[in-house]
């Protein structure tokens, strides 16, 4: 399901019609050698000028900050960013497929940390840094507005145009983040918990499970358990899973709507899976009108804001809102959960050791329950997932149309431009995290997951020195578009960690290292082939 809903929970999006993002597989060899292409030692003066180049740097949403100009001079004499887009059509697109930070650290360290690109067939204002990203998102609907692909907004009928805009935005924002409340969350828990005992009994009678697939099966369940809890089961869950995937993956693509191209094919899906959806929703409504609506899914919570507006409940409009809630809580929550079931076979013991320490704690405090008093405890399951979002994140890439002229680091962004924010270099060259080595190699080692041992550290969530919040993990977005479901993904993270530290060994039974790829959406997919991990029954709680 590669071709997710982009914009709306941001991976590496591709823009509009003349989107071509394919670039030829790099062997294994090669990208090893690209991996570890001038990885030296970190040199202190690089580390110094970086902590000084972003000393004012923090990406607490809280202090999300924007100003049209911080400059002394007026915009229209500013000069506009370095850069190349003269390549049409092509333009830098493989090599920012291939080696998304080489790609960034090359063209910061010529044209500074905002510059000009083509990607994906369009020019681009690239934004690399987190003092960028806080002016590009936080200032949205001012200086910033939101797009996506035209294809996926034909496919949801109009209905993202409602991000677009600042009232609208901020009305469908109240109603969904009903469906994201500490109430809303403790009403999905018993079937997240039923959900993960399920699936981790069921990979434990395996010999092997195959990562991906396996992944994809967990998250259309939470997603569509969650979201409309349709309860089919069998072959009819089956086939409903294969058309989302014909949706998913049709849904950002050249718009050509003929017999067998990938939109048509996404179109049809669209239909099928509304009409499968259909008499949940009438349900849904029926249950309004009696006044007995049983609070249980998000589009129960998303109706009764609706309601609670006073706007009249319409079961087609519920219905896309239902499939848009699947749409972004589904390939994200995918790649996030595959790569944190990924690493555990190789995380330093310390690690699984603290995490079941944890887990132990919390039993003896609060019974072998998961409440929300319980979940609340699970701050090292939490750090823990968090780390692993910050190193490999499903999005590592946003865009955004500049609606006016504005100065970012004393160039230029015209109105009309459309902004490339690198979410994996701001990352990468946070001063919190990094020593400066993400001047020096391709992959910083604070995001080496290759090098586990260096790279997580889940106490530096822990650290209230470091004044982390969600925004420093850029993958969830930043800002008045930020992710709603951020905290059902945690909640599902965690309740995984909390059964796998308690109940479970994890084994790579593939017998190599995982090669995680370039890097989380290069060319070449993450991983770079099929991972086999063993479950293996084992009571450490
Ligand atoms: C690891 C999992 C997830 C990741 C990495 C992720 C990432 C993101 C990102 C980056 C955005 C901002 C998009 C932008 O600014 O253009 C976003 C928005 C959003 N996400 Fe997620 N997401 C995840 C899971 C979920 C889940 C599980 C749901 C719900 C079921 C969800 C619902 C939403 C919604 C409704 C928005 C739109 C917010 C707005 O525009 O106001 N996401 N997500």
């Amino acid at each position: 399901m590669q071709g997710q809903l982009q914009q709306l929970h941001g991976r590496t999006a591709r823009l509009g019609e003349n989107q071509v993002s394919q670039t030829a597989p790099i062997s294994l060899h090669k990208r090893y050698e690209q991996r570890t292409a001038s990885r030296s030692c970190t040199a202190p003066k690089a580390q110094a000028r970086s902590a000084k180049a972003q000393a004012a740097t923090s990406s607490n949403s809280s202090s999300l900050d924007w100003k049209r100009n911080s400059s002394q001079t007026p915009i229209d004499q500013l000069p506009e960013p370095d850069g190349d887009w003269s390549l049409p059509f092509i333009g830098e697109t493989p090599e920012f497929k291939a080696n998304h930070w080489e790609w960034a650290r090359k063209r910061v360290k010529k044209y500074g940390p905002v510059f000009r690109s083509n990607i994906f067939g369009s020019d681009v204002v690239v934004v690399t840094d987190f003092i960028g990203l806080q002016k590009v998102f936080g200032g949205a609907h001012k200086l910033t507005q939101w797009m996506t692909a035209p294809s996926l907004e034909i496919l949801c009928d109009g209905m993202l145009s409602a991000s677009k805009e600042k009232a609208s935005h901020q009305k469908q924002r109240r109603q969904q983040g009903a469906a994201f409340t500490p109430d809303a969350m403790d009403a999905y828990l018993p079937r997240v918990v039923a959900t993960c005992e399920a699936y981790l009994q069921e990979w434990a009678s395996q010999d092997s499970v195959n990562l991906v697939p396996a992944m994809g099966e967990l998250s259309f369940d939470f997603a569509e358990g969650l979201v409309v809890g349709l309860g089919i089961q069998g072959e009819e869950k089956r086939i409903l899973g294969a058309k989302w995937q014909e949706f998913t993956k049709g849904a950002i693509t050249f718009t050509l709507d003929a017999p067998g191209t990938p939109f048509r094919r996404a179109r049809k899906a669209k239909e099928y899976i509304l009409a499968a959806i259909k008499d949940r929703v009438a349900e849904k409504t029926r249950e309004f009108e009696r006044g007995s609506v049983k609070k249980d899914t998000l589009l129960s919570f998303f109706a009764s804001a609706k309601v609670d507006e006073g706007d009249p409940l319409n079961e087609p409009e519920l219905a896309m809102n239902v499939l848009m809630f699947m749409l972004a809580g589904s390939d994200t929550s995918r790649d996030a959960h595959k790569v944190l079931l990924g690493i555990l076979p190789q995380l330093p013991t310390a690690i699984l050791d603290e995490l079941r320490a944890e887990q132990r704690r919390i039993v003896e405090k609060h019974g072998p329950g998961y409440s929300r008093a319980a979940m609340g405890a699970m701050r090292y399951a939490d750090a823990l997932a968090r780390e692993v979002l910050r190193i490999w994140g499903p999005a590592d890439v946003l865009f955004r149309l500049a609606k006016e002229d504005f100065e970012l680091h004393g160039k230029r962004i015209k109105k009309g431009s459309t902004i490339l924010t690198s979410m994996l270099y701001a990352k990468a060259s946070d001063p919190r995290m990094s020593a400066g080595d993400h001047e020096l190699q391709s992959v910083p080692l604070h995001m080496d997951i290759h090098q586990l041992q260096a790279s997580v550290k889940p106490e530096r969530w822990l650290d209230p020195h470091n004044k982390l919040d969600m925004a420093a993990l850029a993958t969830f977005g930043m800002g008045p578009h930020s992710c709603l479901g951020a905290p059902l993904y945690m909640q599902e993270a965690k309740v995984l960690l909390a059964m796998i530290a308690r109940g479970y060994d994890v084994s790579n039974a593939t017998g190599e290292p995982v090669d995680w790829g370039m890097s989380p959406n290069a060319a070449g997919g993450s991983p770079a082939a099929d991972v086999f991990l063993k479950f293996t029954p084992h009571q450490y709680v």
